[in-house]
């Protein structure tokens, strides 16, 4: 008998080694792969570097001051050509990396764009498109051919794309000129920014925080100047996030009113929750003129058979008719932190001065309501991405995610129950990963009836949009993020309801906000983590967001840019 115990001892053994052998031979190759990348970077930006000086330094300059509209105004009147565009952008874009590296390559295909741009531009019958030489920014899990989108895995270098994006052909198509790839975090799921390959992004604000994700390469590279208008994605917060924690504007479109051919998003194959791309930049009117050519004319809705076609509508955009909007400043599933809440008040005063009707609106059992999104994220209970992440090396940020995936599902469900008195919400969390097809149907019979009490007791107040937080904090330090991941709740509603959302900035946090937030309630573990994180912000900026129903962006675009306005002129009046 002994000796079957030996056997089995020595074959389990010998098991383990050659698993460990292969995981060790797997890791150097990442790590290889790895190191390549990262020299091939280097040798990206130092080539861009060298040839910054085919165009003056002067010219360079003078096109790094001007605002969007008049970028677009000189390139249109041919004062600056697209090669000259592209390189001021290009210098900008070198110097914000090396204050928060936010780009992974750039694409050097850029310059034969600009350049083609230039000649057909020489023609008297050539008619500018209305992005002509406008340089664009790309999140990296975006298609661009010739480039891999890694999201962050170091597998996925090498792989790289046989096509754009429908989204990158559209730009192009429109005359932009797509430049540079950013960074984002591993896997996507995420909102914060750091990745094996590429490492950590910074906040241009403050670097030991996060500049958001997951497209925090854009929002980091846009809020330093590095980039006119960005292309970002957005499946639980990932466009809006980002924008909140560097002070810039961008918009979550409903899903099918973009393209979607060719992007990549974090767990693919998941019906009732999909990552939405939108335009990331640092004023509305520049995300606002993005869509409204991309949904100007028939080139888009002849591309892509799966985009709703619904056309811009301007006269809703420039519509002076007065709106009755809801707001709130606390879903009652996190409290949001005395900065985020002061933004909904200044916003909600902005625009009761325009003349809007503000009506408060309480968001129907949003722990319900986040519940039904975690599941529907996480539609294979976690299957995809610890897959994904076991033939990778997991980046530290992401590991408090990890842990709680790989919890066998029974124990989770066992945790949950004995953890209902005392850390309510994380046993909310622990509590939804669906088991089976069964538990998955009703998880989205619940979404279907929740996206319908919602739409209903909006339609009951009449509203047209709602105001309320972006998220629970200010920017925060990176590991941070993955520890108190139930803060989406604000962002991941309207992704579980597929309406328009996008993100304006308000103010910044002031010191009466860092005193304020000595009285925030102590409850559980993630309201200990949310205190913690939120000191020593005074100065970072803080937006409010802004929803409609679905296919209504203009609404919602239209509320943004009028609290922008508001704002500004408040700010000009302080000086
Ligand atoms: C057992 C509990 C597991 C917890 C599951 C966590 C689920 C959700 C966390 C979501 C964090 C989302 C951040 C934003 C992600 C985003 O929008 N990505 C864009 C992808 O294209």
């Amino acid at each position: 008998m002994w000796w079957i115990l030996a056997l089995i001892g020595v074959l389990t053994a010998i098991y383990w080694l050659r698993r460990r052998s292969a995981r060790g031979r797997q890791v150097a190759k990442l790590q290889m792969a790895i190191e390549r990348r990262v020299e091939e970077r280097q040798r990206s930006i130092d080539g861009v570097r060298k040839s910054l000086d085919s165009i003056d330094a002067s010219v360079r300059s003078a096109i790094q001051t001007l605002s969007f509209s008049q970028l677009v105004e000189s390139l249109q009147e041919g004062k600056y050509s697209a090669a000259q565009a592209l390189r001021a952008y290009q210098e900008k874009a070198i110097a914000a990396h090396e204050k928060t590296n936010c780009l992974t390559l750039f694409i050097h295909e850029a310059e034969s764009w600009a350049a083609e741009l230039d000649e057909k531009a020489k023609s008297s019958d050539y008619k500018k498109p209305p992005l002509f030489g406008i340089p664009v920014s790309i999140k990296e899990c975006v298609n661009v051919k010739g480039y891999d989108q890694t999201r962050g895995y170091a597998q996925g270098l090498g792989d790289e794309a046989k096509e754009d994006a429908t989204i990158v052909s559209h730009l192009k198509a429109l005359g932009a000129v797509p430049f540079v790839l950013t960074n984002v975090p591993q896997s996507l799921l995420s909102y914060a920014c750091s990745n094996p390959i590429y490492g950590t992004t910074g906040n241009p604000y403050d670097p030991t925080k996060v500049p958001g994700g997951s497209s925090g390469g854009e929002s980091a590279l846009i809020a330093s100047g590095g980039s006119p208008l960005g292309i970002g994605g957005d499946v639980g917060g990932s466009i809006r996030i980002p924008c909140h924690f560097t002070g810039i504007a961008g918009i979550k479109p409903s899903h099918i009113r973009l393209s979607h051919r060719g992007t990549r998003g974090s767990v693919p194959g998941r019906p009732l929750i999909n990552a939405s791309d939108g335009p990331m930049a640092a004023d509305v009117d520049t995300c606002a003129f993005m869509l409204r050519h991309m949904w100007t004319g028939d080139w888009l809705f002849s591309r892509d058979p799966y985009v709703a076609p619904v056309p811009w509508r301007e006269e809703i955009y420039s519509s002076e008719r007065k709106l009755i909007i809801g707001y709130y400043d606390d879903d009652k599933w996190f409290l949001p932190t005395p900065a985020l809440r002061r933004a909904v008040q200044e916003a909600k005063e902005i625009l009761e001065k325009a003349g809007h009707r503000l009506i408060r609106f309480d968001p129907p059992d949003v722990s319900a309501a986040f519940s039904h999104f975690v599941s529907a994220v996480s539609v294979d209970g976690g299957t995809y991405l610890l897959n994904r992440l076991d033939n990778d090396i997991l980046d530290d940020t992401y590991k408090p995610i990890v842990r709680l995936y790989r919890i066998p599902l029974l124990v989770q469900r066992a945790l949950s129950y004995l953890l209902r008195p005392i850390y309510p919400r994380l046993a909310t969390a622990l509590r939804c990963m669906p088991r089976n097809t069964s538990e998955l149907r009703s998880v989205y019979e619940r979404i279907e009836l929740y996206r319908e009490r919602f739409t209903r007791q909006m339609e009951q107040l009449g509203l047209d949009a709602i105001i309320c937080p972006v998220q629970v904090m200010p920017a925060v330090p990176h590991d941070v993020p993955m520890k108190v991941f139930a803060t989406v709740s604000y962002t991941g509603l309207f992704n579980l309801l597929d309406y328009a959302a996008g993100v304006v900035r308000v103010t910044e946090v002031s010191e009466e906000d860092e005193q304020a937030l000595e009285n925030y309630p102590v409850n559980d573990p993630w309201d200990k983590v949310v205190k913690e994180a939120s000191k020593g912000a005074v100065g970072l900026p803080i937006a409010v967001q802004c929803v409609a129903p679905p296919f209504r962006e203009e609404i919602c675009l239209r509320v943004m840019r009028e609290i922008e306005t508001g704002v500004r002129t408040k700010t000009d009046r302080k000086h």
